[in-house]
């Protein structure tokens, strides 16, 4: 089978973007080549005409462009349940209040998971390629990723969940759609006593998960050596199975996928107000919030290794990524993957990880020269918005000589530098860095401009994501690279990273 690349994926909201043409084709190029979006977003003109339910919902602006209210529930109900049924021939609703998926970005974590199955990572266990099978955690009353994942490819899928309305209604869609019908069976994610004790006895004293304080200083969920799926602590904590005794004896899958709840509470939550796509308490926070949940998804995998080709769960915080992919390390995977989802101006990612011996080589888990690099401003004071730290962006690399232009409607700073300009913004000391772990680094001083090549420069673009109320990612990625040693954009990045800690977060010092 051919590998497909696995690194252009990302998901986006098509339909907001109003009409700028540069921000469409900004976002265009974040979505995943194969969504059925990518070069044709859907067109509410369009639906309206063919769908009286759906055009109470669309207004038009001044200049003719047909939108609707993203704060409406209803309207972005509607939205999803035209689009799936013109779009798909999916019949699908959900009741007041339930998350509601976005059609394309939902598609883009699909296309995502399709990239890792036909690609030669790991080799592919499953001799009946053309029977791919799914299991998606929490599937939600939506029911969106098997109904997506078996319209679209015809893979089928196990999905689970624990609230009654979200068994009922996944069911409900499940059955109104008799042509997927026989690809979908939801399943009910209760701790089952028996299906358990099944699991129990096999090498899961490999286990080793030493989870007590997470690098923020949150209590984690603790793992030990030989966990018993009824004793648990952190099956105590979250109330429910996830993977191990709800996957029954024997049975394998070549995929798991989750939505996690992200947050630890709906206060976390800081429900976006631009946009109302509903979601309950149940749906949205769990104890622990993501990092619980996910790392409960880890421990499970430890137990079930190679039940599973691969384990995939989306991310909401790059903090937590990075927990999480240390603890796979710690747990011995043989692969790990991600990837960014950019959705509007919020950023998720896809953490994949495998027990399978990869196929040819082994791919490494951090790449030495990065392209993208980024990190989170939290606790963000009120009175700094989004636009705030990209205006200082932008100060910063102009006061430090380099040329710069903001556009603040996608909401980014383009920034070139020569490596003399660089130099000035990371070196505030005489520092000498050596080369380390096989990385190329920069090996310079306060007075190497003298002797500096002058026909060196770098450009890249910074862009401003707001995660949630009081939390902001700042994300670099490089556009040119001329004569620039590696290692220059990380020392520029994370000196950015240093200054603005200290001006915007003071209560959360670097
Ligand atoms: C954020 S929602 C995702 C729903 C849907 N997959 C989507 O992408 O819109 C998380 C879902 O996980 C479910 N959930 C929570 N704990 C669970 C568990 N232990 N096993 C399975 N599902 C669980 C919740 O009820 C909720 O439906």
């Amino acid at each position: 089978m051919k590998s497909l690349p696995l690194k252009a994926v990302s998901g986006f909201e098509r339909g907001r973007m109003g009409g700028k043409k540069r921000k469409r084709k900004t976002e265009r190029a974040s979505i995943h080549p194969r969504n059925k979006y990518a070069e044709n977003p859907p067109d509410f003109r369009q639906l309206a005409s063919l769908y009286a339910s759906f055009q109470p919902y669309v207004f038009y602006s001044a200049d003719g462009k047909a939108k609707i209210d993203w704060t409406d529930f209803n309207a972005t109900r509607e939205l999803t349940r035209v689009l799936l049924l013109h779009d798909h021939g999916i019949s699908w609703w959900i009741p007041d209040g339930q998350l509601c998926p976005t059609v394309p970005n939902r598609s883009n974590y699909i296309h995502w998971v399709e990239d890792l199955l036909s690609s030669d990572i790991i080799p592919n266990t499953n001799l009946d390629r053309e029977n791919v099978r799914g299991f998606d955690i929490g599937t939600g009353a939506n029911c969106i990723y098997p109904l997506l994942g078996s319209s679209l490819l015809g893979w089928s899928f196990v999905g689970s969940d624990v609230t009654d309305v979200a068994l009922e209604w996944a069911e409900t869609n499940v059955k109104n759609n008799p042509h997927l019908s026989e690809l979908i069976e939801i399943r009910k994610a209760t701790g089952e006593e028996t299906q358990a004790s099944n699991i129990v006895d096999d090498d899961r004293s490999l286990v080793a998960l030493d989870t007590s304080k997470s690098e923020d200083g949150d209590a984690l969920p603790s793992c030990s050596h030989t966990r018993d799926v009824q004793s648990d602590s952190s099956q105590k904590n979250l109330g429910h199975l996830i993977l191990v005794g709800v996957v029954k004896d024997g049975e394998t899958f070549d995929f798991c996928m989750c939505n996690p709840p992200f947050f630890d509470d709906m206060e976390k939550a800081g429900l976006n107000p631009k946009t109302a796509c509903g979601g309950t308490s149940a749906e949205m926070a769990c104890p622990g919030g993501e990092k619980a949940f996910i790392l409960r998804i880890i421990e499970d995998s430890v137990v079930l290794k190679q039940s599973f080709r691969w384990y995939t769960s989306m991310v909401g915080r790059k903090v937590n990524l990075k927990f999480l992919m240390s603890k796979l390390r710690e747990v011995g995977v043989t692969v790990v993957k991600t990837t960014e989802f950019v959705q509007g101006q919020t950023c998720r990612w896809g953490l994949a990880w495998s027990f399978v011996a990869p196929a040819k080589k082994m791919i490494p888990i951090s790449v030495s020269e990065k392209s993208v690099m980024s990190f989170m401003l939290e606790g963000v004071q009120r009175q700094f918005s989004a636009m705030h730290v990209l205006q200082y962006a932008e100060s910063f690399f102009t006061d430090r000589g380099a040329s710069c232009k903001l556009n603040a409607s996608l909401f980014t700073v383009d920034v070139t530098a020569s490596d003399l300009r660089c130099n000035a913004i990371y070196n505030t000391n005489d520092t000498v860095l050596t080369k380390s772990d096989g990385e190329d680094l920069l090996e310079t001083s306060k007075n190497s401009e003298s002797t500096a090549p002058t026909l060196s420069r770098i450009s890249f673009c910074v862009c401003v994501f707001q995660q949630s109320p009081g939390t902001l990612l700042v994300r670099g990625t490089i556009q040119q690279k001329d004569n620039i040693p590696s290692g220059v954009f990380s020392l520029v990045f994370q000196q950015l990273e240093a200054t603005m800690q200290g001006k915007f977060c003071k209560m959360k010092p670097l």
